[in-house]
């Protein structure tokens, strides 16, 4: 410890302060401390934060968290993108323990004799802050309160009042006297935009929007038709429509249907085997079309308010180019050989892995080079495919590279991996992670796993994919529609971000066989074109349930927080509910959402509705967004859901007027 005053256990501090903590702007920050003394002054502490632009720091005062805590807090809200810092200064509070001195001393019936020195203290403390230059406005106040404090003519109850009234104290508190000020130490929070914490992700392969010929043969798409596409993403409310690798795909090993590893001249092979005679990772695969057409659909996105992710998948079929021009950046094993890429137990036999220790001069700065090549042409959100396989300072390097040049990138983790790994990455600089999400299953997994993510919020955010092209859980192989529904309901109202694979709307659940979370007949490896119109008409699409969660997620601020996720109790265990609630408007709402997509289920749901800024036992009025419905609630309510109908409702909590 350093310093006349303790300061200890400061939040939102990262792994000691080594990485900055996570926030996006106009996110309310809550910021913490124990502060503490020796004896019985009073002490009292300021945040002290400042912005990419600020010149001068930003003071904010800090109040007392709970009773004999030692615990103090303030919130920040950053209103620029950029990196923040912020440090806790701790002072002694001389007009605090003066008023806490006379209150309590009067209370115990002393008099002006034993209050003497009290009085003159708190007379002389008036003076220093009415002295002040940039006080003059409230000189007479401040000095006439001193007077009193000083007149002996008066009685004790008068000398005192003017200085406990509610304008004094508010001066004395908002420019206080401020003694033994210990400065604790500068902390950083780097703010990105606020699509690094809140948005709808939604996956499709661009190669799949062909449609099919008149032989019924599947055509191979291209931007121009991904980019028709585009209008149906954009009206289910999504915000971000990510696309797997859009890159040559090489020849050599090249993967059949199914994963098979014999292809065929007419396969198309995995997207992610990168790289062939028509270039690498700055290249466009020929049938989707041209740079040109790329910009174009970029253009059309923004347009639709949609963003474009795309894929960073750092590996190389046989065929790539850097296969051949840096032979050096790969390990050549004592046959001569390049082995090929696993993530155990799964086999990648069309990608070579990337030795990022041989030259990491020349690779990391043609990796950086490939990540701006892409930023030009207006991708500023990439999805790291693997990234636990790489060196994590390579990643500490990239990402803080990356953002030097364009500030606004954001970069999501796919590391299906240990926690320490996980969390490891995304202290490193990942904007977003993916997660556990589609593994957690039952009530109290869900809880486990909700509340996990909410307290690491600082340095990890999570995106919540219901699906991918690699993870078609086994609940939705066997639970039908009703499974469908109440996932996205969960992923769409847990995790202020959250992503859809396309297929899902159309119910896809067909396993490549039993035990396999991969789908039959993969995208992975082959077209698949979608009828989405015709599902849509057949009343056999979940699109308008996706088109209403991404709408009630905009509609409700409260939805776009993690900070202030909460479960509540609810009595039953295929029934899960929680409450969120936006600092900035008040805006709160409770999600209940059916884990059984079959049956009716129903339960008495309890809220803690102090915690939700309510009293006790108030009566609220309760809009049901998914029905229409609107409910009386209080404490204790009775929930009903029936698949057939709701799998959840999302109830926006309002206060009642009367
Ligand atoms: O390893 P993960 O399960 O995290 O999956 C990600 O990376 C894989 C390798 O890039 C990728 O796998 C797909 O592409 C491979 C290379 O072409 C191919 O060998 C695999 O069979 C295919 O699944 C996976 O899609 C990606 O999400």
């Amino acid at each position: 410890m350093s310093g006349r005053l303790g300061i200890d256990d400061v939040t939102p501090v990262v792994s000691a302060g080594r990485y900055p903590a996570k926030a996006v702007v106009g996110e309310h920050i809550p910021v913490q401390a124990t502060v503490w003394r020796e004896g019985h002054d009073k002490l009292a502490a300021t945040v002290s934060w400042r912005g990419p632009n600020d010149r001068v720091a930003r003071q904010t005062r800090m109040h007392e968290v709970g009773v004999g805590l030692d615990r103090w807090g303030a919130t920040v809200v950053p209103d620029l993108e950029g990196a923040w810092t912020f440090r806790i200064d701790a002072w002694s509070d001389p007009w605090g323990t003066w008023n806490h001195a006379v209150e309590v001393k009067i209370a115990a019936g002393q008099g002006p004799v034993d209050l003497a020195n009290d009085l003159e203290i708190g007379a002389s403390l008036l003076d220093r802050v009415a002295r002040r230059p940039d006080r003059r406005q409230e000189r007479a106040l401040l000095t006439s309160a001193a007077e009193a404090l000083r007149d002996t003519d008066r009685p004790l109850a008068e000398r005192v009042a003017p200085a406990l009234a509610a304008d004094v104290q508010k001066v004395m508190f908002e420019h206080p006297v401020r003694e033994l000020i210990t400065k604790g130490r500068t902390h950083k929070i780097w703010c990105d935009r606020k699509k690094a914490a809140f948005g709808s992700w939604y996956e499709f392969f661009p190669r799949s929007t062909g449609g099919i010929d008149e032989t019924g043969q599947a055509v191979h798409g291209t931007f121009a038709t991904a980019t028709k596409e585009l209008d149906r993403v954009a009206a289910m409310g999504f915000d971000v429509v990510y696309f797997p690798p859009i890159h040559p795909i090489g020849r050599v090993n090249r993967k059949g249907p199914n994963n098979t590893l014999v292809a065929s001249p007419e396969d198309t092979g995995s997207p992610w085997a990168i790289g062939a005679d028509e270039g690498g990772h700055d290249a466009i695969h020929p049938q989707l079309g041209t740079i040109e057409d790329f910009d174009a659909l970029v253009a059309r996105a923004k347009d639709l308010g949609l963003e474009v992710a795309l894929d960073f998948a750092l590996q190389c079929a046989p065929d790539h180019p850097w296969v051949l021009k840096h032979p050096e950046w790969f390990t050549t094993q004592p046959d001569g050989t390049i082995a090929y890429a696993e993530n155990p137990p799964k086999k990648y036999q069309d990608i070579y892995p990337i030795n990022f220790d041989l030259d990491p001069q020349g690779l990391y700065h043609e990796v950086l080079r490939v990540v701006l090549f892409w930023a030009e042409h207006g991708v500023r959100i990439f999805r790291v495919d693997n990234p636990h396989t790489k060196p994590p300072d390579f990643w500490q390097w990239l990402i803080w590279k990356v953002k030097e040049v364009y500030p606004d990138t954001l970069f999501l983790a796919e590391a299906f991996t240990r926690p320490a790994r996980l969390y490891g990455l995304a202290k490193l600089g990942f904007t977003q992670s993916y997660t556990y999400f589609t593994w957690r299953t039952g009530k109290q997994e869900l809880i486990e796993f909700g509340e996990d993510v909410r307290d690491h919020w600082d340095e990890a955010r999570p995106n919540l994919f219901v699906n991918t092209p690699d993870i078609l859980h086994e609940s939705l192989q066997h639970g039908g529609p009703g499974m469908f529904g109440l996932r996205a309901a969960l992923a769409a109202t847990l995790s202020p971000t959250w992503g859809v694979y396309s297929g899902y709307e159309l119910f896809e659940h067909e396993a490549v066989k039993p035990g396999s979370e991969e789908y039959l007949n993969s995208e992975k490896y082959q077209l698949r074109p979608r009828d989405y119109a015709r599902a849509l008409a057949d009343g056999r699409s979940l699109e308008p349930w996706l088109r209403k969660l991404n709408h009630i997620r905009k509609a409700h601020p409260a939805l776009q927080q993690m900070r202030t996720l909460k479960f509540q109790s609810i009595e039953n265990d295929a029934l899960v509910a929680f409450s969120k609630r936006d600092p900035e408007s008040g805006d709160t709402v409770v999600v209940v959402v059916s884990l059984d997509p079959n049956n009716a289920q129903e339960g008495t749901l309890y809220l803690d509705l102090p915690e939700l800024g309510f009293d006790w036992h108030e009566r609220v009025i309760a809009h049901d967004e998914v029905t229409g419905e609107t409910w009386d609630w209080g404490q204790a309510n009775y929930v009903r859901l029936e698949p057939w109908r709701a799998t959840a409702h999302v109830v926006g909590l309002q206060r009642r007027f009367s």
